[in-house]
């Protein structure tokens, strides 16, 4: 473990009542010297996070002292005002990797060795790059620490293993994961059209439902496969690795399932794309899945000016050619996509 991951910075006059309560709870090594920080503060380096009554008492008589942020790390480097306007303002950790976009910033490899020294729980920092095709592929680069791209993320109870050089995991997401796992029933049969390494199959199958996974990626199933299991789930899910219209092509009892499902996640950005024939690619084979009473949810990156109507009127084409009815139960933003594009979600009921 690097010795000066995390440190808390505090001032000059009171740095010794805060050093005296972290080295009563065991966090701060007397044998290291305590770094001089600006004129008038000190950082201390600690191995954790002081979370200790003794620290919070400290904390009531002297105030909070904060972290060190990127910005003092790199200032210690030497980056100019105008450089750290370049430095990312925010990053992801995914188990054990930090993930970072790293734009326009200079010397990456110095935001790199600061994000690892403030992070004591990651061992490698990734700079991301686009993520493309139908496969979601990422493009990353190592910029400080081991390398290791395989992890264990763990988020609301679901330990999601990958490798993040071969597939993606999107930090944004957080909430619709959750979401998924809180809205499903115990029992309900639901369907996962683009699975990935089980970013809803998993809270879903963990909070009861029966769950279909297909996954066309093999990396990506691969994970699919084995994170089941790590979550203790895989009796609850059934993951074909497959383009899910070819499956959904053949009718799901042709696989030995029910022929329709309660439920189906379509969380991919193209999933309301338009066919050549005046349908749709992916809506179509999803709506003919779908039990009478069940719902939908459809992600979409839909331009701004669109956002909510396209996903809706596009739902609304495909249910009524199969003349089914439309019931819009929710609408949600879940981030940016990309300058003037939202990433969006649609859920719905169809009769
Ligand atoms: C965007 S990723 C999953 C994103 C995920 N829902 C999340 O929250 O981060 C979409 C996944 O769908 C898979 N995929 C794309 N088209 C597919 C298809 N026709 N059949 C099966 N899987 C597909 C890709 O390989 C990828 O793993």
């Amino acid at each position: 473990m690097n010795d000066d991951r995390l440190a808390i910075v505090v001032a000059k006059p009171r740095a010794q009542d805060v050093i005296d309560a972290l080295q009563e709870e065991g966090v701060y090594d007397a044998d290291r010297s305590v770094a001089e920080h600006g004129a008038d503060a000190v950082a201390i380096p600690v191995t954790e996070a002081p979370e200790t009554v003794a620290y919070r008492e400290v904390v009531q008589q002297v105030g909070q002292p904060r972290l060190r942020t990127l910005e003092d790390h790199l200032r210690e480097r030497g980056w100019t005002d105008e450089e750290l306007d370049t430095a990312p303002g925010s990053w992801a950790v995914i188990g054990s990797v930090v993930l970072v976009d790293i734009g326009d910033a200079p010397r990456p490899e110095e935001v790199g060795a600061a994000l690892l020294t403030m992070h004591g729980e990651a061992d490698t920092v990734l700079a991301r790059g686009p993520i493309s095709g139908t496969h979601r592929e990422p493009d990353v680069e190592v910029l400080a620490g081991e390398g290791d791209t395989q992890t264990v993320h763990r988020e609301h109870g679901i330990a999601y293993g990958l490798d993040l050089a071969e597939v993606m995991f999107s930090p944004g997401n957080k909430a619709e994961r959750k979401h998924m796992g809180d809205t499903v029933r115990k029992g309900e049969r639901v369907l996962d059209m683009f699975a990935g390494i089980g970013y809803f199959t998993l809270p879903m199958a963990a909070a009861g439902a029966e769950a279909i996974a297909i996954e066309r990626n093999p990396t990506a199933f691969q994970f699919l496969l084995e994170n089941a299991m790590r979550n203790g789930v895989q009796d609850h899910v059934q993951a074909y690795r497959a383009d899910n219209r070819d499956v959904l092509a053949e009718g799901l009892d042709s696989f030995g399932e029910a022929s329709t499902v309660d439920r189906i996640v379509m969380g991919y950005y193209d999933a309301t794309e338009p066919d050549d024939e005046g349908g749709y690619t992916y809506l179509d084979p999803a709506i003919d899945a779908l039990a009478p009473g069940g719902i939908i949810h459809v992600h979409e990156a839909t331009p701004e000016t669109l956002v909510f109507e396209r996903p809706i009127e596009r739902i609304e084409a495909a249910a009524t050619a199969q003349d089914r009815t439309v019931e819009v139960l929710d609408t949600r933003r879940v981030k940016g996509y990309s300058e003037g594009v939202a990433h969006v979600v649609v859920d719905a009921r169809l009769e």
